[in-house]
C-alpha cells in the first residue's frame, strides 16, 4: 500500500483529494456523544490540507435506505472536524449533485469541504457491481486522488470503499496504517496468556470471529447481548433476552472446540435483569434485579452482567499479557447497566496487558464512561472492521488500497 507520505512527497498541492473516513459517530439528535472517529482521522486531512491539497472529505453515518433523511445528515459531523481541525470546513449538502460540485469548484488549495451522507445515494452500497460502479464514476469526476482512512467502513464493498479507490491514483491514510499494524501485531506474535472479551448486540456479526480465536486466544470471556445465546446453549433459560436461536448448534460446537483445545470459554455466572429495555432517553431508573445467569425469570430480559461476574472477569483478566476486547457487558448507555462495561474496562487497566479495544460502541462507551483512552494500548476505530480483520477475511477496502 501506498502511503500518504509518498503521495504527498509525488506532489498533492491544488490537487482535489478525496479523503474516504468514517465519520459514523453516535449521535444523540445532532449532538455527537462521542467524537473519537473525527479525532482519529483529523491528522491525516490536516496533513494532506498542510500540503496544500483541496480535501474533500466523505462518509456514511448510520444506514440510511439510499436517499436523503435528515436524520442521518453529516453536518454535526462537518461541524465538529472544523472544531479539532481549527479551520473552515465547508458542507455540501448533497453527495454528488449541484451542491457537492459548487463546494469542491470553491475549494481553495488548503482547505477542506465534507460532502453529505455517502448513504443518501443507493449506488454506495448497491449489491450490483454497475450500479457500484455508477456511483463511483460520479465520485470520481469529484477528485484527482483518492486516500483511504476510514478504517471502520473497510470490510464493506461499497462504492466510495472498494470502486472508487480503482478509479484514482490512491494511498492509505495513517489512520489504516496504525489499525493494520497494530489489528496485524494480534494475528501474528501475541503475547500470551490472550484473553478476549466479547459482547455487544450484533451477536451474528461476531459469532463468525470466535471460530478464528478458538485457535488464537487462550481465554475467551463473554458478555453482553452474545452471552444469552450461549446460556440457552447450555440450557438455560434467558427469558426475552437478546437471542439468536438459530445459532445453538454453532455455539455448541464453539463450546466444544474450547474443550477440545483447551481454550477456557468464560460465561456469565450472574446478570441484571428487567421487564423491560431501559429508556434511553430519559434515563430513568430502571431498577434492575440481580440473579443467578440460570435463574433468569421467563418474562425478563438480561441487560447487564452482574456482580459476581464482573469479579470473575477482572480475575480472569488480572494475569493477561495481551486482550482484545470488543462490545459492552451490557446496556452502557443507562447508568444502571454500564457497571459490567466499566468493571471490564478497569480490568484491562488493572492487567499489564497490551490492551486493545475494538469496535464503534466499545470505544465510545471507554469514554462516555470517563476512561482515559490514553491509559489503554489501542483503542480500534472499527467494530466489525477490527473482527472480520482478525478472522483472517480480506477486507475490501483494504484490498482496493494495494498496488
Ligand atoms: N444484554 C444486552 N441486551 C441488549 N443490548 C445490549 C446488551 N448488551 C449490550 N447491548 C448493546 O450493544 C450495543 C453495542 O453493540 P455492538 O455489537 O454494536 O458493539 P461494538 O462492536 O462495540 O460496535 P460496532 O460494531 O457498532 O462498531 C450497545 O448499544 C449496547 O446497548
Ligand atoms: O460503525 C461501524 O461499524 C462502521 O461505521 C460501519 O457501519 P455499518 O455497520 O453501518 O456498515
Amino acid at each position: 500500500m501506498k502511503t500518504i507520505d509518498e503521495l504527498i512527497a509525488d506532489g498533492v498541492a491544488g490537487k482535489r483529494v478525496f479523503v474516504r473516513a468514517d465519520l459514523n459517530v453516535p449521535l444523540d439528535g445532532t449532538t455527537i456523544t462521542d467524537d473519537g472517529r473525527i479525532r482519529a482521522v483529523a491528522p491525516t486531512i490536516a496533513k494532506l490540507a498542510a500540503a496544500g491539497a483541496r480535501v474533500i472529505v466523505a462518509s456514511h453515518l448510520g444506514r440510511p435506505k439510499g436517499s436523503p433523511d435528515p436524520a442521518f445528515s453529516l453536518a454535526p459531523a462537518a461541524k465538529r472536524l472544523g472544531e479539532i481541525l481549527e479551520a473552515e470546513v465547508a458542507f455540501a449538502t448533497d453527495t454528488v449533485g449541484e451542491s457537492a460540485r459548487a463546494t469542491v469548484e470553491a475549494l481553495a488549495d488548503g482547505k477542506v469541504a465534507v460532502i453529505e451522507n455517502l448513504r443518501f445515494n443507493a449506488g454506495e452500497t448497491a449489491k450490483d457491481d454497475a450500479e457500484r460502479g455508477a456511483f463511483a464514476d460520479e465520485l470520481a469526476s469529484l477528485a484527482d486522488l483518492y486516500v483511504g482512512d476510514g478504517f471502520g467502513a473497510v470490510h464493506r464493498k461499497h462504492a466510495s470503499v472498494f470502486d472508487l479507490p480503482a478509479r484514482l491514483p490512491h494511498a492509505a491514510g495513517d489512520l489504516i496504517a496504525t489499525e493494520v499494524g497494530v489489528l496485524k501485531k494480534l494475528t501474528e506474535d501475541v503475547k500470551r496468556p490472550y484473553v478476549v472479551v466479547l459482547g455487544g448486540a450484533k451477536v451474528s456479526d461476531k459469532l463468525g470471529v470466535i471460530d478464528h480465536l478458538l485457535e488464537k486466544a487462550d481465554r475467551i470471556l463473554v458478555g453482553g447481548g452474545m452471552a444469552y445465546t450461549f446460556l440457552k446453549a447450555q440450557g438455560h433459560e434467558v427469558g426475552i433476552s437478546l437471542l439468536q436461536e438459530d445459532q445453538i448448534p454453532v455455539v455448541l460446537e464453539y463450546l466444544e472446540r474450547a474443550e477440545n483445545k483447551g481454550v477456557e470459554f468464560v460465561l456469565p455466572v450472574d446478570v441484571l435483569v428487567s421487564a423491560d429495555f431501559p429508556d434511553l432517553k430519559t434515563k430513568a431508573p430502571a431498577n434492575p434485579a440481580t440473579v443467578a445467569a440460570d435463574a433468569i425469570p421467563a418474562d425478563q430480559e438480561g441487560l447487564d452482567i452482574g456482580p459476581r461476574t464482573r469479579e470473575l472477569y477482572a480475575a480472569k483478566l488480572a494475569d493477561a499479557a495481551t486482550v482484545f476486547w470488543n462490545g459492552p457487558m451490557g446496556v452502557f448507555e443507562h447508568p444502571d447497566y454500564a457497571g459490567g462495561t466499566a468493571a471490564v474496562a478497569q480490568g484491562l487497566l488493572d492487567s499489564s496487558a497490551f490492551t486493545v479495544v475494538g469496535g464503534g460502541d466499545s470505544a465510545a462507551a471507554v469514554r462516555i464512561l470517563g476512561f482515559d483512552e490514553n491509559a489503554f494500548g489501542h483503542i480500534s476505530t472499527g467494530g466489525g472492521a477490527s473482527l472480520e480483520y482478525l478472522e483472517g477475511k480480506t477486507l475490501p477496502g483494504l484490498a482496493a488500497l494495494e498496488d
